[in-house]
């Protein structure tokens, strides 16, 4: 047990899924050759004026009321300075003083219980250009296609306190705004992104210590081993007599380390000041519910619906609605009427391994909801045993064909013959009596010998429970 207690706070960047940029009318389309997405409003040319994109704020609000945050009523945009290549204005147009939204919350789940992590503020600001280090020469690339495209940064307290903990609200946040739909939040495409403050302090001690801010990491699985690292780090110098020192460390994948970027003496002074081209805006209390109806059905409501209607567990409702494309799924499937634990379990065990083994995306998925709803029907009518069920589902994930048709083509329909499953089960009774006298001798493994003899001469397509069933009957009778 460490004596220290650790403190952190996360800043989140999430591009919104508009078609033009947040002040011109250029495209946000990703992967466009460099530099072909811009205008001289996004590059920032002398004279040229800047108009906001009403779809832009519409989104930010939706998704700081998803956030639980309040609505600014007066809004407005500043400039913050700096100068640096990712930037040709050498300026962000972002919101200083008056974000969209202010005063949220979100409950996270760890270790199976739930705490309420409190949003600081979600503003409204323009994405800089794509810097590109190449190995010749030294030389940077710069693209601008991002320059301009709308982000909303949502800013925690610093009410987190472990690397888990973070973890579990990334997650969270990024499920939220997943559902709202105002932001794709792909990762791995750059359009979520995290920025972790770390500190840590004596248990006891009301101060914050001094913070790191750690940058780079492109997936949650990194924030959490960044922020792992940058503990261990920290109780490390303040255990030597050292002090922390308040610095901007970059996470260095290949060797799964912190290295310092910049300290505070080199902190920038933004300048913030309001930005005379754009005119402060006004939202109303209409247009606050207008916006607030669009909010559909949010990840702990669904969540609590799964629990209620369906009898799923806590945990098993978290997984299935941590993310949108899972829990639709879900809810299409169980429209079909299949039982919903069912369901569940194929979805959380069978589905994600799948996954995981192959790599594999849920968008990769050519399984339909509906053929998911008849595969479980097929197996509670006894077509199928859930043995031959499993290869039906990796052919239905594959291939999008429907049970039936599998079961047909592969010759998969269930044996429950009575007459014949006990002649086969005759015959290997006849053809092992080693395997019988160990059975009278009270092993019961004898009688599970006997089960896979007769899933073996079956091509596993026997009945089990008749299986079972004929096995004792033939054994009693020996
Ligand atoms: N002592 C601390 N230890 C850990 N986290 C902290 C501490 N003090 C503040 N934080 C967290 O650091 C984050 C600061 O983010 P904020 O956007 O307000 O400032 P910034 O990082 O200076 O600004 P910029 O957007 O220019 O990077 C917040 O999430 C806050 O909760
Ligand atoms: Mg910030
Ligand atoms: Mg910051």
């Amino acid at each position: 047990m460490s004596k220290y207690e650790t403190v952190i706070g996360l800043e989140v960047h999430a591009e919104l899924s508009t078609n033009s940029k947040i002040f011109c009318g250029c495209p946000t389309e990703f992967g466009a050759p460099p530099n072909t997405h811009t205008c001289p409003i996004c590059l920032g040319h002398p004279g040229v004026l800047p108009v906001t994109n009403k779809q832009a704020v519409e989104f930010a609000m939706k998704a700081a009321l998803a956030l639980n945050c309040e609505i600014s009523r007066e809004t407005k945009f500043d400039r913050k300075n700096y100068f640096y290549p990712d930037s040709p204005k050498a300026y962000q147009i972002s919101q200083f003083d008056q974000p969209i939204g202010y005063n949220g919350w979100i409950d996270i789940e760890v270790n199976g219980e739930t705490k309420r992590i409190g949003i600081t503020r979600l503003h409204l600001e323009e994405d800089a250009g794509k810097l590109t280090h190449s190995d010749f020469g030294g030389e940077s690339l710069v693209d601008f296609n991002r320059v301009g495209v709308p982000l909303v940064e949502i800013v925690s307290e610093p009410d987190i306190r472990t690397p888990e903990e973070a973890r579990a609200y990334l997650e969270k946040l990024k499920a939220i705004i997943q559902y709202t739909e105002v932001s794709d939040v792909r990762m791995e495409q750059g359009s979520l992104r995290c920025d972790a403050n770390v500190s840590i302090r004596p248990y006891g001690q009301e101060e914050f210590g001094t913070k790191a801010e750690l940058k780079n990491m492109n997936s949650f699985r990194n924030v959490q081993a960044g922020l792992e690292y940058e503990v261990k780090r920290q109780a490390e110098v303040l255990d030597s007599g050292g002090k922390v020192v308040q610095e901007t460390r970059r996470w260095d994948e290949a060797n799964r380390k912190t290295l310092s970027m910049r300290s505070k003496e080199e902190a920038h002074d933004y300048r913030y000041f309001p930005d005379p081209d754009l005119v402060r805006m006004q939202i109303s209390e209409e247009w606050i519910e207008a916006v607030r109806a669009t909010i559909p059905e949010l990840p702990d409501a669904r969540k609590a619906r799964y629990v209620n209607e369906f009898g799923l567990s806590q945990a098993d409702a978290e997984v299935l609605t941590i993310s949108k494309e899972t829990a639709d799924f879900f809810d299409e499937t169980v429209k079909t009427g299949a039982d919903p634990k069912a369901v569940a379990n194929w979805l959380m065990v069978d589905l994600l391994a799948h996954l995981n083994a192959n790599d594999m995306e849920f968008a990769e998925v050519k399984m339909t909801p509906h053929g998911l709803g008849e595969m479980i029907k097929l197996i509670a009518d006894g077509t199928i045993s859930s043995k031959i069920a499993k290869t039906v589902f990796k052919e239905m994930i594959e291939t999008g064909k429907e049970p039936k048709q599998i079961v047909e083509e592969k010759g998969l329909v269930q044996i429950s013959d009575e007459g014949a499953l006990r002649q086969i089960v005759v015959d290997a009774v006849n053809s092992n009596p080693q395997a019988v006298a160990d059975y009278k001798a009270g092993n019961q493994k004898a009688a599970a010998f006997f089960v896979g003899q007769v899933m073996k001469q079956t091509k596993g397509k026997a009945n089990p429970p008749m299986v079972n069933k004929l096995i004792a009957e033939v054994l009693k009778d020996m």
